[in-house]
């Protein structure tokens, strides 16, 4: 048997930057691609960054229990499709998830043996400037998410391991110290 690691936390954080370090740097993991109703960013790829679906595709595929956990987040759904993950662990492999905090929840719940892991940022004032810094999103879309990082980051308890995301590189390491230690592998 494989090993479901999610990575959670506010949006902006660096979820995204360290899960593709880890990816390039460890070939061996696999990285689920999440469908989500939400308009490609400039240079995103689909089926690659993410599945790009409508709402009407996206609620077919919850009405047809196709998620494995699935969430809405600022106006628009994300959701994790059971049955790549399932066939990867399976087969041995190390499946990594990056998703909201509400997903991440559920995730523990249907999955107990999950190692789930919250990305904090060294402080809010950070977190916004990194939102802005991306330069990816609305105003309005930048407000919504650090709204909803409040409320998240009041939830990191809830998961099995917290690290602060200040340095790429430290965090990298206590990343893949988490992930490769011997009861992970
Ligand atoms: N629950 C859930 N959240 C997801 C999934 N895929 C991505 N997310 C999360 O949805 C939030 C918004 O994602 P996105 O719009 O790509 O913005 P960004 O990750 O902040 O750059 C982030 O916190 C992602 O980690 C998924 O399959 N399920
Ligand atoms: N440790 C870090 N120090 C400084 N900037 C960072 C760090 N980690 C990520 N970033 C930057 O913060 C922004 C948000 O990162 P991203 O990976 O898109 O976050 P998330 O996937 O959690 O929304 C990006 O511009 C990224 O380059």
């Amino acid at each position: 048997m494989g090993k479901l690691i999610v990575l959670t936390g506010p949006s902006g954080v660096g979820k995204g930057t360290l899960m593709r370090s880890l990816i390039e740097k460890h070939p061996e993991l696999y990285y689920s691609v999440s469908a989500t109703t939400r308009a490609p960013r400039f240079g995103e790829v689909d089926g690659k960054d993410y599945h790009f679906i409508s709402r009407q595709k996206f609620e077919q595929l919850i009405a047809q229990e196709e998620f494995l956990e699935w969430a809405e987040f600022a106006g628009n759904y994300y959701g994790t499709l059971r049955k790549c993950v399932l066939d990867k662990i399976n087969i041995s492999k190390l499946v990594l998830l990056e998703i909201e905090v509400e997903g991440a929840k559920q995730i523990r719940k249907t999955f107990p043996e999950v190692l789930s892991i919250f990305i904090l940022p060294p402080s809010v004032k950070e977190l916004e400037r990194r939102l802005r810094s991306r330069a990816q999103d609305s105003d309005d879309a930048v407000a919504q998410r650090l709204i909803c990082s409040q409320r998240e980051i009041k939830a990191a308890h809830e998961f099995d391991l917290q690290i602060v995301n200040d340095k790429l590189d430290v965090t990298l390491k206590k990343l893949e110290s988490a992930l490769f230690r011997p009861s992970n592998s």
